[in-house]
């Protein structure tokens, strides 16, 4: 088996794949600051032969991490982010300085579909975005919708969004405190991702494949406008591509890569942007 972990701010996220069939066995999920010992949700490590890390975490959790992963397993390997990597140049002035799932994240959606704009809903909402031939441009951050809730101290997880509250719903002025709130940040979120974009976009003369992965995905993903996919397993995806251990990963398949829907034409994007600042 293959582990695959993908430690964010928030939660630390596991899978088990099977190196044979390419098949995703488990996942679960633990709490980042939470110390990784048995009787967690923790995957049995009898049976995995290497292990694939992304890490945004504190450097002392991934450390203490891959050490004890080292006296279990044969073959740990740790992705970080690089100046180039899969065809696609990292746009940071310091490459390494990129946040590593970001970096995995572009690195996946660059082989799935080629040039598009890749969205982490997580502990932060990022935005990045590479064009064709493979330049990255860097991108945007902004705090999770978790994240501004606990600004305004209303940050317990009883208050989360509905995910399946219609978003005509969320997008409506709230008539209670709690309500108001979680509008509020719905809206800063989904329109910050839908004018960034489009502004892009614009400035770049290229219509891209959107793409969103991340905790919040699925609910930012239902106030979008534009034509998009959501990708639970986009971070999973970029260490499939960086560290490919199995016959699939190696013809360049990753598990649960969606089909990414076209955009819409370049016009009409100018055209809604033109739109939207003329109000
Ligand atoms: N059961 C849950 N527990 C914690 N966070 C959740 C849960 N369901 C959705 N979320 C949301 O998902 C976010 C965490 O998403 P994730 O992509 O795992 O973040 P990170 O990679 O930063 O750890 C939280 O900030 C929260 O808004
Ligand atoms: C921006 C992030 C905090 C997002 O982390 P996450 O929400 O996935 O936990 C992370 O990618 C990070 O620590 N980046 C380093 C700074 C940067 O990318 O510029
Ligand atoms: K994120």
């Amino acid at each position: 088996m293959i582990l695959d972990l993908d430690i964010g701010n928030t939660l630390s996220k596991w899978r088990l794949k099977d190196v044979d069939t390419s098949e995703i066995r488990s996942r679960g999920a633990v709490w980042t600051r939470e110390e990784w010992r048995p009787g967690a949700d923790i995957p049995n490590l009898e049976v995995v032969e290497s292990v694939r890390i992304s890490s945004v975490a504190r450097r002392a959790v991934l450390e203490e991490t891959v050490q004890l992963l080292r006296q279990r397993v044969g073959a740990v390997y740790v992705a970080s982010s690089t100046p180039e990597a899969l065809g696609v140049t990292n746009g940071y002035e310091e490459p390494e300085r990129l946040g590593v799932d970001r970096w995995l994240g572009v690195l996946a959606g660059y082989q799935q579909v080629g040039a598009c704009c890749a969205v982490d809903c997580g502990s932060a909402i990022t935005i990045d975005f590479v064009l064709p031939g493979g330049r990255h441009l860097g991108g945007y951050i902004l705090p999770g919708l978790r994240l501004m809730k606990e600004s305004l101290k209303l940050g317990t997880r009883n208050v989360a969004i509905d995910p399946d509250s219609e978003p005509e719903e969320l997008l409506v002025p709230g008539r209670r405190t709690v309500e108001a709130v979680n509008h509020g940040i719905y809206m800063a979120a989904v329109s910050a991702i839908n004018r960034v974009y489009a502004e892009v976009c614009d400035s770049e003369g290229v219509a891209l494949p959107l793409m969103l992965t991340g905790g919040d995905a699925r609910v930012v993903a239902r106030g979008l406008q534009v034509p998009h996919a959501v990708w639970p397993d986009m971070v999973y995806g970029g260490l499939e591509a960086c560290f490919p251990l199995t016959a699939a990963e190696r013809a360049g398949r990753m598990a649960g890569a969606p089909c990414v829907p076209s955009p819409v034409a370049l016009e009409k994007i100018r055209a809604g942007l033109a739109f939207s600042m003329l109000l």
